[in-house]
C-alpha cells in the first residue's frame, strides 16, 4: 500500500458544485508529488482536505495505513507551507519556528536543538533574532518552510508557496525546496498552476481539470506523451491541425489514420522550418508563408501561414541567420512521429 493514499474523494459545495469530483491518488514515501490545474480545479480543496482543514463529502484518506480522517488536524502530524508565508510579525524569527513546538509540550532546550538546525537548512541560521518584517520576500518564505519541517511532519504540503516571489527568486528557491525535501526525504504535496514550476520540482505530477484528475505521471511522462488534450494544452503548448483536404493529404503522406471525428495537433518543438522546396527525408513538408517572428534570446516563435492553418514553429538557438521575415516563403517539416491524435471527448487515441 503506498504511503498515502486518497481514494474515490469528492467535495461538494452547496446544492450541486461538486469541487473534487471521484479523485484517487497514491502518493509513495519520499515522493515529490504535485498537483497542477488551472484556477479553481480544485487542488486547494484536496490539499485542505488532507491537512485536516476541511473534510470530505465522501472517500478515504489513509497515512502510512491508518484512516486520516478520523484523525483531528492537530495530531496529523502534517507540515503546511502556505502562499502568503503567514509568519507573526511581532515574533522573531527563531520564535515564528518554535511556535509550531509549543503546543507539543518540548521543553527549551529540546525547542533551541530542534529550531536552530531547522534554520540553518534554510539558511535562516544567523537571522534568528531578527523580526520577518525586515526581512525580503523569499526570507520569510524560509520561515515558513523552517516552522513546517521543524515538527518533523509525516507529511509536508505546500500551497502554491512561492506564487508571490518575482521570477527569478522562484526559481533559486525551488531548487532549494527541491534540495531540502531529498534530504530529509520526506513525502511532499505541493500545488502549483505553474507548469513550469511542477515540471522542474516534481517526482511526478498529477494534473487536475474541474475537480477531475485529467492524468498523473513523471514529468517526462506529463509533457512528452500527454493522455489528455487539456493536458497537451495546459502543459506546454500545442499547434492544432484544420481539418480538410490537405490535412488528410498530410496523414496521407505520413501514413498516419484516426477516426474521422479525431482532431490532430504538434508541439511547436517537434516541427521544423526549412527553406522553401527543401528535400524532406522522413517528414511532410508544408509550404507556408511566415507571418510574425518572436525572437526570444534561447528560441524563436516562427508563426507560419500553412494550408493546414497557422503553426508556431519553436526554433531552438536562434542566430541572425534564423531571423525571418514576415512574408517569406517557407517549408516547415512534419516529422512522422510528431503528430498527436485525440478523440472527441480529449483523450489521446493516437500519435
Ligand atoms: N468554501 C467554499 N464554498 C464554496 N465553494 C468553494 C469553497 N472553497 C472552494 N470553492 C470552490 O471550489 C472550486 C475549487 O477551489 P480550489 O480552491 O480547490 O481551487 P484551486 O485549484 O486550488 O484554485 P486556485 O489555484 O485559484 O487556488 C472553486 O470553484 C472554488 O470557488
Amino acid at each position: 500500500m503506498s504511503y498515502l493514499t486518497v481514494n474515490n474523494a469528492t467535495k461538494q459545495f452547496g446544492e450541486s458544485f461538486m469541487a473534487l469530483n471521484g479523485v484517487s491518488i497514491a502518493v509513495e514515501r519520499g515522493e515529490f508529488f504535485t498537483l497542477l490545474g488551472p484556477s479553481g480545479c480544485g487542488k486547494t480543496t484536496l490539499l485542505r482536505a488532507i491537512a485536516g482543514f476541511n473534510d470530505l463529502t465522501s472517500g478515504e484518506i489513509t497515512l502510512a495505513g491508518s484512516n486520516l480522517r478520523a484523525v483531528p488536524p492537530h495530531q496529523r502530524d502534517i507540515g503546511m507551507v502556505f502562499q502568503d508565508y503567514a509568519v507573526f510579525p511581532h515574533l522573531s524569527v527563531f520564535d515564528n519556528v518554535a511556535f509550531g513546538l509549543k503546543p507539543r509540550k518540548v521543553s527549551a532546550a529540546d525547542i533551541k536543538a530542534r529550531v536552530i538546525p531547522a534554520l540553518d537548512s534554510v539558511r535562516l541560521g544567523d537571522m534568528a533574532q531578527r523580526l520577518p518584517a525586515a526581512m525580503s520576500g523569499g526570507q520569510q518564505q524560509r520561515i515558513g518552510l523552517a516552522r513546517a519541517m521543524v515538527i518533523n511532519p509525516r507529511l509536508l504540503l505546500m500551497d502554491e508557496p512561492l506564487s508571490n516571489l518575482d521570477a527569478k527568486l522562484r526559481i533559486e528557491l525551488r531548487e532549494e525546496i527541491r534540495d531540502m525535501q531529498q534530504q530529509i526525504d520526506i513525502a511532499t504535496i505541493y500545488v502549483t498552476h505553474d507548469q513550469e514550476e511542477a515540471l522542474a520540482i516534481s517526482d511526478r505530477i498529477c494534473v487536475m481539470n474541474s475537480g477531475r484528475i485529467e492524468q498523473v505521471g513523471t514529468p517526462q511522462q506529463i509533457y512528452g506523451d500527454p493522455q489528455t488534450r487539456f493536458v497537451a494544452e495546459f502543459v506546454g503548448t500545442l499547434n492544432t491541425f484544420q481539418p480538410g483536404p490537405a490535412l488528410d493529404a498530410l496523414l496521407g503522406q505520413l501514413g498516419l489514420s484516426a477516426p474521422p471525428d479525431a482532431s490532430w495537433a504538434v508541439r511547436p518543438e517537434r516541427l521544423v522550418l526549412a527553406a522553401a522546396g527543401s528535400p524532406n527525408e522522413g517528414a511532410a513538408a508544408l509550404n507556408g508563408t511566415v507571418t510574425k517572428y518572436t525572437y526570444l534570446g534561447r528560441e524563436a516563435h516562427v508563426q507560419v501561414e500553412t494550408p493546414v492553418g497557422s503553426l508556431v514553429v519553436q526554433v531552438a538557438n536562434p542566430g541572425m541567420a534564423a531571423t525571418r521575415q514576415a512574408g517569406e516563403a517557407v517549408s516547415v517539416l512534419v516529422p512522422r512521429d510528431a503528430p498527436m491524435a485525440f478523440g472527441a471527448d480529449g483523450a489521446r487515441i493516437g500519435g
